[in-house]
């Protein structure tokens, strides 16, 4: 990393909040397959996962901490000491190692939840952070619900815990309930008035109820947080977490807003993604931001006309930049000529402009019959209007579809 002020520290919890997504659970091997994957990503802490429950999870930890070398292997525990030690013997042959111990401190968890008073939690956090500064010296502290804890004990706890050493503050929107200027507004409020704040970096980890985690990210790295944790395709509890990816883009794409640098090689992205569907078998939609096969993908004519003749007039990123081999054109009921154009020269073959713009009526034409229209289906129309003397072609060599 360069320097605190303009970098920030990506924090990858694809291996542990992403897991807790229902359906997602890893094997052994493929969360080590990932956390290699992550490495290769860039990201600078690995949450490995959560070692107390249960002995697979111990065991992916222990392996990770012993394969990967370089970014933090980081493994999470509970405000309870057994917890903590299962953790610092899980990362024990980490190279760069993380204890994340966490409670919850907004009112309602601490009344029904933990059945706890203020004073208890703090007593509880101050003591689980010294605990785990025992066995290592990079420690995070998480007040679970921080979004909904009441300010004045926020501050109070966040005070007591770095004087115990926690060397990262975590102030998660644990239930996705913050909206972007309230949650740019809590850290900056944390920023001024935790007194020993300096000390600390301060993280933050949103969740997507509203579907606000990246705009929430965001508004709290404009206002100082210098870790976001987040996953691979948004995956984790619920509706999930801050996307890696869209974080990682939006601060690349808006580096002249927040001239904030990351280490994520951003050409592994779709990489990245297509391995956290693969072992997940959650699927992302394909309008979903950056890494969704839709994402630089144009249909409609006056796109088109407008990407052929500059990409910028319709994308602010380039297909190529987040690991995808191009943008794309794709026929369809939208398409214009062109699009039909750009195809026929893309496959070697010269019609005049009135056979243009028949062939482009006919592809609009099957368009409405059918949701997507493949390479083979143009050939097909081309072979069809053989007998007018269009065009003459072999589609057989087409069969199958480039995009669908
Ligand atoms: C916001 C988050 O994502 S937090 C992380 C969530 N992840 C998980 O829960 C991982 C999977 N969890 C598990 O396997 C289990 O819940 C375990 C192993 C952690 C605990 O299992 P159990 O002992 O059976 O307890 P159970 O899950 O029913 O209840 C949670 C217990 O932890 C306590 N607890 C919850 N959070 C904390 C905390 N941060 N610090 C201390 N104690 C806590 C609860 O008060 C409750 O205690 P109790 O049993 O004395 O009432
Ligand atoms: C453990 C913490 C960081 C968490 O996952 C949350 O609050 O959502």
């Amino acid at each position: 990393m360069k320097n605190k002020s303009d970098q920030i520290v990506i924090f990858d919890t694809t291996l542990r909040d992403g897991e807790q997504s229902p359906g997602a659970s890893m094997t052994i091997e493929e969360k080590v397959q990932m956390a290699h994957q992550l490495k290769r990503l860039g990201v600078n802490v690995i949450e490995a996962g959560f070692p107390v429950i249960s002995d697979g999870d111990f065991k992916a930890v222990s392996e990770i901490a012993r394969q990967v070398k370089g970014p933090t292997i980081c493994a999470l525990a509970r405000a309870v000491d057994n917890d903590i030690e299962a953790a610092a013997k899980a990362l024990s042959e980490a190279e760069n190692k993380r204890i994340h111990v966490f409670i919850a401190t907004s009112d309602i968890h601490m009344e029904h939840k933990l059945k706890m008073t203020r004073e208890q939690v703090v007593l509880r956090a101050v003591s689980a952070v010294k605990k785990a500064r025992s066995y290592v010296t990079d420690v995070e502290f998480s007040a679970e619900d921080a979004a909904r804890t009441d300010l004045d004990f926020l501050v109070h706890i966040i005070e007591a815990v770095v004087d115990a050493g926690a060397t990262t503050v975590n102030i998660p929107d644990t239930v996705g309930y913050a909206t972007p200027s309230e949650f740019g507004q809590l850290i900056k409020a944390l920023k001024t008035r935790v007194r020993n704040i300096e000390q600390a970096v301060i993280s933050v980890h949103c969740h997507n109820d509203l579907g606000l985690a990246t705009a929430n990210s965001l508004a709290a790295v404009a206002n100082g947080a210098r870790q976001v944790e987040c996953t691979v395709n948004g995956i984790g509890e619920r509706s999930g977490n801050c996307a890696l990816e869209e974080i990682v883009m939006a601060l690349k794409t808006r580096h002249d807003k927040f001239a904030i640098e990351t280490d994520i090689n951003t050409r592994e992205l779709v990489n990245s993604s297509k391995m956290v569907e693969e072992v997940t078998g959650i699927h992302v939609q394909p309008n979903k931001a950056i890494v969704g096969r839709n994402s630089f993908a144009h249909e409609a004519g006056i796109h088109q006309h407008g990407v052929i003749a500059n990409r910028a007039t319709y994308e602010i990123m380039r297909a190529e930049d987040v690991g995808f081999e191009s943008n794309e054109i794709v026929l369809g009921k939208h398409s214009g000529r062109h699009a039909i154009r750009l195809w026929l020269d893309k496959n070697k073959i010269t019609l005049n402009e009135d056979e243009i713009t028949e062939l482009s009526n006919k592809v609009k034409a099957l368009s409405d019959t059918q949701k997507q229209i493949s390479d083979s289906d143009v050939f097909a129309i081309l072979n069809q209007s053989q007998g007018d003397n269009v065009v003459s072609v072999d589609a057989t060599q087409y069969l199958g579809s480039k995009r669908w």
